[in-house]
């Protein structure tokens, strides 16, 4: 079993909104980047694999087995939302003294040394702490009951550039431990082309792709050109456009192929956030006609 979390056809249907069936696995060892615009299905995706929402179908399998039980779940899994998840009344060294008595694995040297290297203070109520030392409390104790999988959802958004990288380095550190994986979503992208090895997109409750960055990367690309040549391009060839003034950006799967296809065209890599900003806005504008989609 190379995987520690297997999702397979997750639907949950809220109003106009529905989860579409959404699978993807997440290797051992590995960090996961989850992406997609607001209202995407990103916390619909992570509450109904933690069981906090009820799903319609679909399976959610941890280390090759059903994950149903919350025991199961308090110990191996640990999670970060973007929000409160302590009391407030709460100081972080009680926080402490109450894990330690709740996770069989509670690592108190490595809570002690996280409190530090965040400059969290140890008797301060939690809710005298600024918002980013409350996310980097909870990333503090997550990490701290070592769980085999950690789950954030936007957890590092509210964190300065420096706390970030900082904690994505703790988070590197975290996978080299076998098997411990993580699974992130995130609206700073950048901090993914950092960390993550493998990206999973979701527009509009489908999964667009989920795929190792690297492969990412070296398939993707987009074509740049005037409309003379955009109008030779094979329609199949293309996943999302957008015209740029005279030129069009065009966004292909297999940037080699589309290099030997279209012979007179630039063909560029494309950073993820380019990449999502051509499926979201080209399908939003559609009805402006400046962008267009073709899948
Ligand atoms: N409890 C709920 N009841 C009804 N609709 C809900 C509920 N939770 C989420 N939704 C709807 O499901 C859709 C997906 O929401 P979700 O929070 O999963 O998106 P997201 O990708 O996490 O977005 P964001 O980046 O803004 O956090 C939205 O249309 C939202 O309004």
């Amino acid at each position: 079993m190379d995987e520690i979390l297997q999702i397979k056809d997750l639907t949950k249907k809220y109003g106009d909104f529905k989860l579409d069936q959404v699978s993807f696995s997440i290797p051992k060892g590995s960090i996961m980047g989850l992406i997609g615009e607001n209202g995407a299905g990103k916390s619909t995706t992570i509450n109904a694999i933690l069981g906090l929402i009820k799903k319609d179908k679909g399976t959610v399998r941890f280390w090759g087995k059903e994950l149903d039980s919350t025991i199961q779940i308090k110990e191996n899994i640990g999670v970060v939302f973007d929000g409160i998840n302590f009391y407030e009344t709460l100081t972080p060294e009680k926080v402490g003294k109450i894990c330690a008595a709740a996770y069989k694995q509670w690592d108190n040297p490595t809570y002690q040394n996280l409190l530090e290297r965040f400059s969290i203070p140890q008797i301060k109520e939690i809710k005298t702490l600024s918002k980013g030392m409350k996310m980097k409390l909870s990333i503090a104790a997550a990490l701290s009951h070592r769980p085999k999988l950690l789950i954030l959802d936007e957890a590092t958004s509210g964190l300065d550039p420096v706390m970030r990288d900082d904690i994505l380095e703790i988070f590197a550190g975290f996978v080299k431990e076998e098997g411990r994986s993580i699974l992130m979503s995130s609206h700073i992208t950048t901090d993914l082309e950092k960390v993550a090895d493998y990206i999973t997109f979701i527009h509009r409750g489908r999964v667009i792709f989920s795929k190792r960055k690297s492969d990412l990367y070296n398939g993707y690309g987009v074509i740049r050109c005037e409309s003379g040549l955009f109008e030779k391009v094979d329609k199949a060839d293309i996943l999302a456009c957008r015209k740029d003034g005279t030129r069009w950006n065009i966004l292909v799967g297999d940037k080699e192929k589309a290099k030997r296809k279209y012979k007179n065209a630039m063909v560029d890599t494309i950073s993820i956030e380019d990449m999502l900003l051509m499926y979201v806005k080209g399908e939003q504008s559609n009805e402006e006609s400046h962008f267009k989609r073709f899948i």
